[in-house]
Protein backbone atom coordinates (compact mmCIF):
# COMPACT_ATOMS: atom_id res chain seq x y z
CA UNK A 1 0.00 0.00 0.00
CA UNK A 2 2.57 2.57 -0.58
CA UNK A 3 5.35 3.69 -2.63
CA UNK A 4 8.39 1.56 -0.17
CA UNK A 5 5.62 -0.84 0.23
CA UNK A 6 5.51 -0.96 -3.94
CA UNK A 7 9.34 -1.84 -3.61
CA UNK A 8 9.41 -4.81 -1.05
CA UNK A 9 6.50 -6.33 -2.41
CA UNK A 10 8.52 -6.73 -6.09
CA UNK A 11 10.98 -8.13 -3.99
CA UNK A 12 8.98 -10.18 -1.98
CA UNK A 13 7.26 -11.41 -5.24
CA UNK A 14 10.15 -12.02 -7.29
CA UNK A 15 12.00 -14.54 -4.58
CA UNK A 16 8.62 -16.27 -4.40
CA UNK A 17 7.18 -17.04 -7.11
CA UNK A 18 4.86 -19.21 -5.72
CA UNK A 19 2.93 -16.67 -3.82
CA UNK A 20 0.88 -13.74 -5.29
CA UNK A 21 1.39 -10.33 -4.04
CA UNK A 22 -0.87 -7.43 -4.81
CA UNK A 23 -0.49 -4.40 -4.15
CA UNK A 24 -3.26 -2.12 -3.59
CA UNK A 25 -3.72 1.97 -2.70
CA UNK A 26 -5.69 4.37 -2.38
CA UNK A 27 -4.28 6.43 -4.63
CA UNK A 28 -5.61 5.22 -8.53
CA UNK A 29 -2.65 7.31 -10.19
CA UNK A 30 0.11 5.28 -8.11
CA UNK A 31 -1.59 2.53 -8.76
CA UNK A 32 -1.91 3.19 -12.62
CA UNK A 33 1.52 4.06 -12.48
CA UNK A 34 2.85 0.93 -10.57
CA UNK A 35 1.29 -1.15 -14.15
CA UNK A 36 3.09 0.95 -16.27
CA UNK A 37 6.53 1.61 -17.72
CA UNK A 38 6.97 4.64 -15.38
CA UNK A 39 6.81 3.71 -11.90
CA UNK A 40 5.88 6.31 -9.21
CA UNK A 41 9.57 6.22 -7.79
CA UNK A 42 13.22 6.05 -9.09
CA UNK A 43 14.72 3.62 -7.50
CA UNK A 44 17.79 1.99 -9.18
CA UNK A 45 16.85 -1.71 -10.50
CA UNK A 46 13.56 -1.69 -9.55
CA UNK A 47 11.85 -1.15 -13.12
CA UNK A 48 13.32 -4.45 -14.07
CA UNK A 49 11.97 -5.78 -10.64
CA UNK A 50 8.82 -4.97 -11.39
CA UNK A 51 8.74 -5.95 -14.84
CA UNK A 52 10.09 -9.48 -13.91
CA UNK A 53 7.47 -10.44 -12.03
CA UNK A 54 4.55 -8.49 -13.25
CA UNK A 55 4.77 -9.26 -16.74
CA UNK A 56 6.83 -12.13 -16.72
CA UNK A 57 5.81 -16.10 -17.58
CA UNK A 58 5.65 -16.64 -13.50
CA UNK A 59 3.13 -13.40 -13.30
CA UNK A 60 3.10 -13.03 -9.43
CA UNK A 61 2.99 -9.75 -9.22
CA UNK A 62 -0.26 -7.72 -9.52
CA UNK A 63 -1.21 -4.21 -8.76
CA UNK A 64 -4.65 -3.24 -8.10
CA UNK A 65 -7.20 -0.17 -6.87
CA UNK A 66 -9.61 -2.89 -5.47
CA UNK A 67 -8.53 -2.89 -1.90
CA UNK A 68 -11.39 -4.85 -0.16
CA UNK A 69 -10.81 -7.55 -2.50
CA UNK A 70 -7.59 -7.78 -1.93
CA UNK A 71 -7.98 -7.90 1.48
CA UNK A 72 -10.47 -10.80 1.45
CA UNK A 73 -8.11 -12.88 -0.73
CA UNK A 74 -5.00 -12.03 1.34
CA UNK A 75 -3.65 -15.00 4.44
CA UNK A 76 -1.04 -11.78 4.79
CA UNK A 77 -1.43 -8.48 4.79
CA UNK A 78 1.45 -5.68 4.74
CA UNK A 79 0.33 -2.43 6.21
CA UNK A 80 2.92 0.05 4.31
CA UNK A 81 0.72 3.25 4.65
CA UNK A 82 2.59 6.75 5.13
CA UNK A 83 2.84 7.52 8.53
CA UNK A 84 3.62 11.76 8.69
CA UNK A 85 4.30 14.13 11.29
CA UNK A 86 0.82 15.06 12.66
CA UNK A 87 -0.50 18.70 11.30
CA UNK A 88 -2.80 19.08 13.50
CA UNK A 89 -4.97 17.93 16.98
CA UNK A 90 -2.97 16.85 20.07
CA UNK A 91 0.48 15.90 19.40
CA UNK A 92 0.29 18.56 16.56
CA UNK A 93 4.25 18.74 14.39
CA UNK A 94 5.82 16.13 16.35
CA UNK A 95 3.65 12.82 16.60
CA UNK A 96 3.20 10.44 13.85
CA UNK A 97 -0.21 10.96 11.92
CA UNK A 98 -1.71 7.02 12.31
CA UNK A 99 -4.84 8.53 10.51
CA UNK A 100 -3.90 6.64 7.22
CA UNK A 101 -2.76 3.22 8.99
CA UNK A 102 -6.33 3.43 11.03
CA UNK A 103 -8.39 3.57 8.06
CA UNK A 104 -6.39 0.59 6.15
CA UNK A 105 -6.92 -1.33 9.83
CA UNK A 106 -10.89 -0.57 9.90
CA UNK A 107 -10.82 -1.34 6.18
CA UNK A 108 -9.65 -4.55 6.70
CA UNK A 109 -11.77 -5.76 10.04
CA UNK A 110 -15.05 -4.23 7.52
CA UNK A 111 -14.36 -6.77 5.15
CA UNK A 112 -11.97 -10.00 6.04
CA UNK A 113 -13.82 -13.18 6.29
CA UNK A 114 -11.25 -15.47 7.40
CA UNK A 115 -8.17 -15.58 9.51
CA UNK A 116 -5.44 -12.74 8.86
CA UNK A 117 -1.48 -11.69 9.63
CA UNK A 118 -1.09 -8.15 9.64
CA UNK A 119 2.20 -7.12 9.12
CA UNK A 120 2.64 -3.54 10.64
CA UNK A 121 5.84 -2.32 7.81
CA UNK A 122 5.23 1.74 8.29
CA UNK A 123 7.25 2.99 10.87
CA UNK A 124 4.63 3.70 14.06
CA UNK A 125 5.32 4.62 17.85
CA UNK A 126 5.99 2.23 20.23
CA UNK A 127 2.65 0.15 21.47
CA UNK A 128 0.80 1.11 18.06
CA UNK A 129 0.20 -2.93 17.56
CA UNK A 130 -1.82 -2.69 21.10
CA UNK A 131 -4.12 0.02 19.05
CA UNK A 132 -4.31 -1.78 15.63
CA UNK A 133 -4.97 -5.45 18.13
CA UNK A 134 -8.36 -2.99 19.64
CA UNK A 135 -9.32 -2.41 16.25
CA UNK A 136 -9.54 -5.91 14.81
CA UNK A 137 -11.06 -7.21 17.99
CA UNK A 138 -13.65 -5.14 18.41
CA UNK A 139 -14.57 -4.27 14.70
CA UNK A 140 -13.98 -7.07 13.05
CA UNK A 141 -16.57 -10.22 11.98
CA UNK A 142 -16.84 -12.49 14.77
CA UNK A 143 -14.74 -15.58 14.73
CA UNK A 144 -12.17 -14.26 12.15
CA UNK A 145 -9.10 -14.28 14.01
CA UNK A 146 -6.65 -11.48 13.53
CA UNK A 147 -2.83 -11.64 14.28
CA UNK A 148 -0.51 -8.33 14.48
CA UNK A 149 3.19 -8.29 13.83
CA UNK A 150 6.16 -5.47 13.45
CA UNK A 151 8.45 -5.80 10.74
CA UNK A 152 9.97 -2.47 10.73
CA UNK A 153 11.38 -1.94 7.11
CA UNK A 154 15.20 -0.51 7.13
CA UNK A 155 15.72 0.07 3.52
CA UNK A 156 16.98 3.36 2.28
CA UNK A 157 16.42 5.25 -0.57
CA UNK A 158 18.84 5.10 -3.83
CA UNK A 159 20.02 1.13 -1.94
CA UNK A 160 16.44 -0.40 -1.89
CA UNK A 161 16.78 -3.16 -4.00
CA UNK A 162 20.30 -3.98 -3.04
CA UNK A 163 19.25 -3.43 1.30
CA UNK A 164 15.99 -5.58 0.59
CA UNK A 165 18.10 -8.84 -0.83
CA UNK A 166 20.77 -8.70 1.55
CA UNK A 167 19.66 -6.47 4.70
CA UNK A 168 21.88 -6.29 7.69
CA UNK A 169 18.42 -7.71 9.82
CA UNK A 170 15.01 -8.81 8.87
CA UNK A 171 13.40 -7.62 12.79
CA UNK A 172 10.03 -9.64 13.30
CA UNK A 173 8.19 -8.39 16.44
CA UNK A 174 5.46 -10.86 17.85
CA UNK A 175 3.47 -10.86 20.66
CA UNK A 176 5.04 -14.53 23.29
CA UNK A 177 2.21 -16.37 22.73
CA UNK A 178 2.08 -19.53 20.13
CA UNK A 179 -0.34 -17.77 18.46
CA UNK A 180 2.29 -15.02 17.71
CA UNK A 181 5.07 -17.24 17.33
CA UNK A 182 3.14 -19.48 14.40
CA UNK A 183 2.32 -15.89 12.65
CA UNK A 184 6.18 -14.47 12.87
CA UNK A 185 6.84 -17.90 11.64
CA UNK A 186 4.91 -17.73 8.19
CA UNK A 187 6.40 -14.09 7.81
CA UNK A 188 9.76 -15.67 8.44
CA UNK A 189 9.17 -18.52 5.62
CA UNK A 190 8.48 -14.99 2.95
CA UNK A 191 11.92 -13.90 3.87
CA UNK A 192 13.50 -17.40 4.15
CA UNK A 193 13.09 -17.58 0.64
CA UNK A 194 16.03 -15.43 -0.18
CA UNK A 195 18.30 -15.05 3.13
CA UNK A 196 19.54 -16.75 5.77
CA UNK A 197 17.46 -17.74 8.53
CA UNK A 198 20.09 -16.17 11.00
CA UNK A 199 19.44 -13.07 10.15
CA UNK A 200 15.65 -13.61 10.97
CA UNK A 201 15.27 -12.15 14.51
CA UNK A 202 12.09 -12.09 16.18
CA UNK A 203 11.48 -10.33 19.52
CA UNK A 204 9.13 -8.75 21.20
CA UNK A 205 6.43 -6.53 19.43
CA UNK A 206 6.29 -3.04 21.13
CA UNK A 207 10.61 -3.69 21.01
CA UNK A 208 10.62 -3.98 16.86
CA UNK A 209 8.66 -0.92 16.95
CA UNK A 210 10.71 0.99 19.07
CA UNK A 211 13.66 -0.56 17.11
CA UNK A 212 12.26 1.34 14.05
CA UNK A 213 12.44 4.94 15.72
CA UNK A 214 15.53 3.90 17.45
CA UNK A 215 17.81 3.30 14.13
CA UNK A 216 16.40 6.06 12.40
CA UNK A 217 17.45 8.55 15.84
CA UNK A 218 20.97 6.79 15.87
CA UNK A 219 21.82 7.15 12.36
CA UNK A 220 20.78 10.72 12.18
CA UNK A 221 22.28 11.03 15.56
CA UNK A 222 25.76 10.28 13.72
CA UNK A 223 25.44 12.53 11.13
CA UNK A 224 24.45 15.50 13.29
CA UNK A 225 27.54 14.64 15.31
CA UNK A 226 29.51 14.68 12.65
CA UNK A 227 28.41 18.40 11.25
CA UNK A 228 28.63 19.84 14.55
CA UNK A 229 32.38 18.72 14.51
CA UNK A 230 32.23 20.28 11.01
CA UNK A 231 31.72 23.53 12.51
CA UNK A 232 34.98 23.01 14.58
CA UNK A 233 37.11 22.05 11.83
CA UNK A 234 35.69 25.10 9.55
CA UNK A 235 36.85 27.37 12.92
CA UNK A 236 40.30 26.02 13.07
CA UNK A 237 42.02 24.43 10.29
CA UNK A 238 41.12 20.59 11.27
CA UNK A 239 39.60 18.54 8.33
CA UNK A 240 36.26 16.82 8.86
CA UNK A 241 36.99 14.34 6.47
CA UNK A 242 40.40 13.67 8.00
CA UNK A 243 38.83 13.53 11.43
CA UNK A 244 35.96 10.92 10.11
CA UNK A 245 38.05 8.74 8.41
CA UNK A 246 40.86 8.43 11.71
CA UNK A 247 37.88 7.77 14.11
CA UNK A 248 35.97 5.38 11.41
CA UNK A 249 38.72 3.17 11.80
CA UNK A 250 37.66 2.47 15.41
CA UNK A 251 36.18 -0.30 14.74
CA UNK A 252 33.40 0.21 17.77
CA UNK A 253 32.71 4.04 15.71
CA UNK A 254 33.30 2.60 12.18
CA UNK A 255 32.71 4.61 9.27
CA UNK A 256 28.85 4.32 8.04
CA UNK A 257 26.84 7.06 8.14
CA UNK A 258 29.66 9.44 9.36
CA UNK A 259 29.99 11.80 6.29
CA UNK A 260 29.66 15.85 6.57
CA UNK A 261 27.39 17.20 4.69
CA UNK A 262 24.91 20.33 4.60
CA UNK A 263 22.58 18.21 6.48
CA UNK A 264 20.20 15.31 6.60
CA UNK A 265 16.87 15.09 4.38
CA UNK A 266 14.67 12.29 3.71
CA UNK A 267 11.28 11.82 4.94
CA UNK A 268 12.10 9.58 7.83
CA UNK A 269 14.93 11.08 9.97
CA UNK A 270 13.10 14.34 11.36
CA UNK A 271 9.64 13.05 11.46
CA UNK A 272 10.69 9.74 13.54
CA UNK A 273 12.92 11.73 15.64
CA UNK A 274 9.74 14.17 16.41
CA UNK A 275 7.96 11.11 17.34
CA UNK A 276 10.72 9.98 19.87
CA UNK A 277 10.59 13.49 21.41
CA UNK A 278 6.83 13.08 21.58
CA UNK A 279 6.05 9.76 22.89
CA UNK A 280 9.45 10.90 25.17
CA UNK A 281 7.60 14.01 26.51
CA UNK A 282 4.46 12.49 27.06
CA UNK A 283 6.30 9.57 29.47
CA UNK A 284 7.40 12.75 31.27
CA UNK A 285 10.63 12.45 30.41
CA UNK A 286 11.50 16.36 28.99
CA UNK A 287 15.46 15.28 29.37
CA UNK A 288 15.44 12.49 26.89
CA UNK A 289 12.84 14.37 24.28
CA UNK A 290 15.51 17.81 24.61
CA UNK A 291 18.42 15.02 23.51
CA UNK A 292 17.40 13.96 20.54
CA UNK A 293 15.35 17.26 19.56
CA UNK A 294 19.08 18.63 19.79
CA UNK A 295 20.31 15.74 16.62
CA UNK A 296 17.25 17.89 14.70
CA UNK A 297 18.67 21.39 15.65
CA UNK A 298 22.19 20.55 14.70
CA UNK A 299 20.56 19.68 11.57
CA UNK A 300 18.85 22.70 11.08
CA UNK A 301 21.86 24.92 11.99
CA UNK A 302 23.92 23.16 9.40
CA UNK A 303 21.74 24.03 6.93
CA UNK A 304 21.49 27.49 7.97
CA UNK A 305 25.28 27.55 8.57
CA UNK A 306 25.91 26.76 5.24
CA UNK A 307 23.43 28.62 3.58
CA UNK A 308 25.22 31.68 5.67
CA UNK A 309 28.72 30.87 4.60
CA UNK A 310 27.64 31.48 0.72
CA UNK A 311 26.39 34.63 1.59
CA UNK A 312 29.00 35.81 3.45
CA UNK A 313 31.47 34.87 0.79
CA UNK A 314 29.22 36.59 -2.05
CA UNK A 315 30.03 40.05 -0.32
CA UNK A 316 27.39 39.42 2.20
CA UNK A 317 24.52 39.93 -0.62
CA UNK A 318 23.13 37.39 -2.93
CA UNK A 319 20.44 39.73 -4.36
CA UNK A 320 20.08 39.65 -8.10
CA UNK A 321 23.16 37.02 -8.51
CA UNK A 322 22.72 34.28 -10.65
CA UNK A 323 24.02 31.36 -8.89
CA UNK A 324 23.49 27.04 -10.28
CA UNK A 325 22.25 24.67 -7.08
CA UNK A 326 23.45 21.58 -8.43
CA UNK A 327 21.79 18.33 -7.19
CA UNK A 328 18.23 18.62 -5.34
CA UNK A 329 17.12 15.34 -4.15
CA UNK A 330 17.70 14.75 -0.40
CA UNK A 331 20.36 12.14 -1.64
CA UNK A 332 21.59 10.43 -4.81
CA UNK A 333 19.94 7.87 -6.77
CA UNK A 334 16.79 8.70 -6.11
CA UNK A 335 13.88 11.50 -7.10
CA UNK A 336 12.88 11.71 -3.64
CA UNK A 337 12.73 15.80 -2.63
CA UNK A 338 11.15 15.12 0.95
CA UNK A 339 12.83 16.87 3.01
CA UNK A 340 16.14 17.75 0.67
CA UNK A 341 18.48 20.50 2.72
CA UNK A 342 18.49 21.92 -0.82
CA UNK A 343 14.34 23.10 0.13
CA UNK A 344 15.86 25.01 2.95
CA UNK A 345 19.28 26.37 1.21
CA UNK A 346 17.82 27.73 -1.83
CA UNK A 347 14.32 28.96 -0.29
CA UNK A 348 16.81 31.18 1.87
CA UNK A 349 18.93 32.18 -0.92
CA UNK A 350 15.69 32.79 -3.32
CA UNK A 351 14.19 34.94 -0.14
CA UNK A 352 17.33 36.71 0.08
CA UNK A 353 16.78 37.94 -3.65
CA UNK A 354 19.15 35.45 -5.49
CA UNK A 355 18.44 33.78 -9.23
CA UNK A 356 18.51 30.42 -8.58
CA UNK A 357 19.02 28.31 -11.97
CA UNK A 358 18.83 24.38 -10.32
CA UNK A 359 19.75 20.76 -12.31
CA UNK A 360 18.88 17.97 -11.18
CA UNK A 361 19.44 14.68 -12.83
CA UNK A 362 16.18 12.46 -11.83
CA UNK A 363 13.96 15.18 -9.58
CA UNK A 364 11.04 16.05 -11.41
CA UNK A 365 10.36 19.72 -12.25
CA UNK A 366 6.84 20.12 -11.00
CA UNK A 367 8.17 18.64 -7.38
CA UNK A 368 11.31 21.67 -7.21
CA UNK A 369 8.26 24.15 -7.87
CA UNK A 370 5.87 22.11 -5.57
CA UNK A 371 8.57 22.51 -2.91
CA UNK A 372 9.87 25.85 -3.54
CA UNK A 373 7.89 28.11 -5.19
CA UNK A 374 8.17 28.77 -9.12
CA UNK A 375 10.66 31.90 -8.47
CA UNK A 376 13.53 29.47 -9.43
CA UNK A 377 14.76 28.00 -12.71
CA UNK A 378 14.85 24.84 -13.64
CA UNK A 379 17.51 23.76 -15.89
CA UNK A 380 17.59 20.32 -18.63
CA UNK A 381 21.23 20.90 -17.85
CA UNK A 382 24.29 21.68 -14.82
CA UNK A 383 25.70 23.83 -18.30
CA UNK A 384 22.47 25.70 -18.39
CA UNK A 385 22.03 26.33 -15.05
CA UNK A 386 25.99 27.23 -14.23
CA UNK A 387 25.97 29.56 -17.61
CA UNK A 388 26.61 33.07 -16.55
CA UNK A 389 26.77 32.23 -12.77
CA UNK A 390 28.50 33.40 -9.83
CA UNK A 391 28.71 30.82 -7.78
CA UNK A 392 28.11 27.02 -7.99
CA UNK A 393 26.17 25.08 -5.46
CA UNK A 394 26.29 21.37 -4.96
CA UNK A 395 23.42 19.85 -2.57
CA UNK A 396 23.23 16.49 -3.40
CA UNK A 397 26.30 14.00 -4.40
CA UNK A 398 25.18 12.78 -7.81
CA UNK A 399 28.32 10.76 -9.10
CA UNK A 400 28.17 13.09 -12.06
CA UNK A 401 29.26 16.62 -10.53
CA UNK A 402 32.41 14.49 -8.60
CA UNK A 403 35.58 15.27 -10.44
CA UNK A 404 37.09 12.51 -8.63
CA UNK A 405 38.55 9.17 -10.15
CA UNK A 406 35.46 6.73 -10.91
CA UNK A 407 35.81 3.38 -8.09
CA UNK A 408 34.60 0.14 -9.36
CA UNK A 409 32.11 0.46 -7.44
CA UNK A 410 30.59 3.52 -8.29
CA UNK A 411 30.99 1.59 -11.90
CA UNK A 412 29.08 -1.25 -10.94
CA UNK A 413 25.87 1.02 -9.14
CA UNK A 414 25.89 2.85 -12.54
CA UNK A 415 25.31 -0.22 -14.08
CA UNK A 416 22.39 -1.23 -12.02
CA UNK A 417 20.82 2.18 -12.66
CA UNK A 418 20.21 1.83 -16.35
CA UNK A 419 18.20 3.86 -18.59
CA UNK A 420 14.66 4.11 -16.71
CA UNK A 421 11.80 4.97 -19.51
CA UNK A 422 10.61 8.21 -18.10
CA UNK A 423 13.29 9.70 -16.20
CA UNK A 424 16.84 10.81 -18.07
CA UNK A 425 19.22 8.12 -19.00
CA UNK A 426 20.73 8.34 -15.54
CA UNK A 427 24.54 6.30 -17.31
CA UNK A 428 26.06 10.14 -17.33
CA UNK A 429 29.11 11.51 -18.32
CA UNK A 430 30.82 13.40 -15.69
CA UNK A 431 30.25 17.30 -15.50
CA UNK A 432 32.87 18.63 -17.22
CA UNK A 433 34.11 21.17 -14.75
CA UNK A 434 36.83 23.43 -17.40
CA UNK A 435 33.50 23.89 -19.25
CA UNK A 436 32.15 25.04 -16.08
CA UNK A 437 34.68 27.48 -15.21
CA UNK A 438 34.42 28.71 -19.04
CA UNK A 439 30.81 29.51 -18.99
CA UNK A 440 30.44 30.68 -15.65
CA UNK A 441 30.91 34.76 -14.31
CA UNK A 442 33.31 35.43 -11.71
CA UNK A 443 34.33 35.23 -8.61
CA UNK A 444 33.59 31.30 -9.71
CA UNK A 445 32.49 30.48 -6.43
CA UNK A 446 32.16 26.17 -5.78
CA UNK A 447 30.14 26.02 -2.71
CA UNK A 448 30.50 21.75 -1.70
CA UNK A 449 27.38 20.30 0.19
CA UNK A 450 28.18 16.79 -0.06
CA UNK A 451 32.25 17.14 -0.13
CA UNK A 452 32.45 15.39 -3.48
CA UNK A 453 34.85 17.47 -5.25
CA UNK A 454 38.93 17.48 -5.58
CA UNK A 455 38.77 21.26 -4.22
CA UNK A 456 42.70 21.35 -5.43
CA UNK A 457 42.18 20.40 -9.04
CA UNK A 458 38.79 22.90 -8.95
CA UNK A 459 41.24 25.53 -7.95
CA UNK A 460 43.36 25.02 -10.26
CA UNK A 461 41.02 25.93 -13.30
CA UNK A 462 40.23 28.93 -11.14
CA UNK A 463 37.47 28.67 -9.03
CA UNK A 464 37.73 29.21 -5.20
CA UNK A 465 35.90 26.18 -3.59
CA UNK A 466 34.00 26.09 -0.02
CA UNK A 467 33.81 22.89 1.38
CA UNK A 468 31.61 21.61 4.32
CA UNK A 469 33.86 21.27 7.84
CA UNK A 470 37.12 22.35 5.93
CA UNK A 471 38.72 26.05 6.54
CA UNK A 472 37.52 28.97 3.84
CA UNK A 473 39.87 29.40 1.48
CA UNK A 474 38.20 32.83 1.71
N1 LIG B 1 10.42 6.05 2.32
C1 LIG B 1 11.28 5.18 2.84
O1 LIG B 1 12.42 5.05 2.41
C2 LIG B 1 10.87 4.32 3.99
C3 LIG B 1 9.64 4.47 4.58
N2 LIG B 1 9.32 3.74 5.69
C4 LIG B 1 8.00 3.89 6.30
O2 LIG B 1 7.05 3.32 5.39
C5 LIG B 1 5.82 4.05 5.45
C6 LIG B 1 5.44 4.52 4.07
O3 LIG B 1 6.45 5.39 3.59
P1 LIG B 1 6.43 5.91 2.07
O4 LIG B 1 6.35 4.77 1.14
O5 LIG B 1 7.59 6.82 1.94
O6 LIG B 1 5.04 6.71 2.06
P2 LIG B 1 4.23 7.29 0.80
O7 LIG B 1 3.47 8.46 1.31
O8 LIG B 1 5.12 7.47 -0.37
O9 LIG B 1 3.21 6.13 0.42
C7 LIG B 1 2.16 5.78 1.24
C8 LIG B 1 0.99 5.30 0.37
O10 LIG B 1 -0.01 4.74 1.21
C9 LIG B 1 -1.27 4.99 0.59
N3 LIG B 1 -2.35 4.87 1.57
C10 LIG B 1 -2.61 5.68 2.63
N4 LIG B 1 -3.69 5.21 3.31
C11 LIG B 1 -4.09 4.09 2.68
C12 LIG B 1 -5.13 3.15 2.91
N5 LIG B 1 -5.96 3.27 3.95
N6 LIG B 1 -5.29 2.13 2.05
C13 LIG B 1 -4.43 2.00 0.99
N7 LIG B 1 -3.42 2.84 0.73
C14 LIG B 1 -3.25 3.87 1.56
C15 LIG B 1 -1.12 6.42 0.07
O11 LIG B 1 -2.05 6.66 -0.95
C16 LIG B 1 0.33 6.41 -0.43
O12 LIG B 1 0.41 6.09 -1.81
C17 LIG B 1 6.04 5.19 6.46
O13 LIG B 1 5.59 4.77 7.73
C18 LIG B 1 7.55 5.35 6.48
O14 LIG B 1 8.01 5.87 7.70
C19 LIG B 1 10.17 2.84 6.23
C20 LIG B 1 11.41 2.63 5.68
C21 LIG B 1 11.85 3.34 4.49
O1 LIG C 1 13.08 4.92 7.64
C1 LIG C 1 13.53 5.29 6.58
O2 LIG C 1 12.92 5.95 5.74
C2 LIG C 1 14.96 5.02 6.22
O3 LIG C 1 15.71 6.22 6.59
C3 LIG C 1 17.08 6.18 6.23
O4 LIG C 1 17.22 6.00 4.84
P1 LIG C 1 17.11 7.24 3.81
O5 LIG C 1 16.53 8.41 4.50
O6 LIG C 1 16.40 6.71 2.62
O7 LIG C 1 18.62 7.54 3.36
P2 LIG C 1 20.00 7.66 4.16
O8 LIG C 1 21.04 7.04 3.34
O9 LIG C 1 19.88 7.22 5.56
O10 LIG C 1 20.26 9.23 4.12
C4 LIG C 1 19.45 10.13 4.86
C5 LIG C 1 20.02 11.53 4.73
O11 LIG C 1 21.26 11.64 5.44
C6 LIG C 1 22.28 12.14 4.59
N1 LIG C 1 23.56 11.52 4.97
C7 LIG C 1 23.67 10.17 4.98
C8 LIG C 1 24.84 9.58 5.39
C9 LIG C 1 25.93 10.37 5.80
O12 LIG C 1 27.03 9.90 6.17
N2 LIG C 1 25.78 11.74 5.78
C10 LIG C 1 24.61 12.32 5.38
O13 LIG C 1 24.50 13.56 5.40
C11 LIG C 1 21.83 11.75 3.18
O14 LIG C 1 22.43 12.56 2.22
C12 LIG C 1 20.34 11.95 3.30
O15 LIG C 1 20.01 13.29 3.13
C13 LIG C 1 17.75 4.98 6.91
O16 LIG C 1 19.12 4.89 6.48
C14 LIG C 1 17.02 3.68 6.56
O17 LIG C 1 17.60 2.59 7.28
C15 LIG C 1 15.55 3.83 6.94
O18 LIG C 1 14.83 2.65 6.58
Amino acid sequence: MCIYGGTTCAVIASNNPEVVVTVVDLNAERIKAWSSDELPIYEPGLLHLVKKARDGARRNLFFSKSISSAIIEADLIFMCVNTPTKQTGPGAGQALELDYLEGAIRRIAEVAQNDKIIVEKSTVPCRTAETIREILDTTGRPGVKFSVLSNPEFLAAGTAIADLLQPDRVLIGCSKTPDGYSAAGALADVYAAWMPRDRIITINLFSAELTKLAANALLAQRISSINSLSAICEATGADIEEVTYACGLDSRIGPSMFKASVGFGGSCFKKDILSLCYISEFLGLAEVSAYWKSVIDINEYQKDKFTSRIVSCLGNTVTKKKLAVLGFTFKKDTDDTRESAAISVVSRLVAEGAHVSIYDPCAKTDQIWRDIGTYVTVCESAYEACMNAQAVIILTEWDEFNNRVTTDAQRSSDRLRGPQPGFVNLIRSKLDWPLVADIMCPPKYVFDGRNVVDAGKLEELGFRVECVGKPSMS
